[in-house]
């Protein structure tokens, strides 16, 4: 079972790399005993602040060990100019305004990711922090549906569990998304 979660909360000091809120450390505390009972030995996440303050939280509570993995960072699906008729006419001004950094073309590196973390860890129970549109894209690849899909998958909520298992014929499911965890008072 591969649980995808979204990082914490980020604070706003940091506008490049924020870390966590304290908002966003209690979601992720909340998160942990939700985990608590699941035999998590890895939690997997990506280069950003947010995703290995997240990931440290996990792993402090779960008594997992914490790995970065480029495979998890923060990356936009932007269609190539012979593949933007995928997509509806309104959503091509976004794309324009997609950070050189993230910019993934046609979600080439996202699909490969996607294939290389399920290929190595679908049988155990492995936890990845990561970013929303990475979630979405993701469990668009899952269902196989097409590229313009990823936009209608969502919101992905801060600290929330997405988790995708093998059916009986060793096919990716999705099994729960965007599940939110409940803050005390
Ligand atoms: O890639 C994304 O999902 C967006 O850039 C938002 O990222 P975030 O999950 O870090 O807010």
């Amino acid at each position: 079972m591969i649980h995808l979660v979204r990082h914490g909360d980020a604070a706003g000091e940091d506008r490049a790399d924020p870390g966590l809120s304290d908002l966003g450390r209690r979601q992720v505390h909340a998160l942990a005993n939700r985990l608590a009972f699941r035999p998590i030995r890895r939690v997997l996440h990506g280069p950003s602040r947010r995703t290995s303050e997240t990931a440290c939280i996990l792993t402090e509570n779960l008594g997992a060990g914490a790995a970065p993995s480029d495979l998890l960072a923060d990356r936009t699906p932007v269609p190539s100019p012979e593949r933007r008729g995928d997509y509806p006419t309104h959503r091509w001004e976004w794309f324009e305004d997609v950070p050189a950094a993230e910019r993934d073309i046609d979600g080439t590196d996202l699909t490969e990711a996607w294939h290389t973390l399920w290929f190595a860890h679908h049988d155990e129970e492995i936890v990845l922090v990561t970013h929303a549109f990475v979630i979405a894209w993701f469990v668009r690849q899952v269902l196989n549906a097409p590229p313009a899909t990823w936009m209608r998958i969502g919101p992905i909520d801060n600290a929330t569990l997405t988790s995708i298992g093998p059916n009986i014929a060793g096919e990716p499911v999705v099994e729960t998304f965007n599940a939110e965890v409940i803050l005390p008072l």
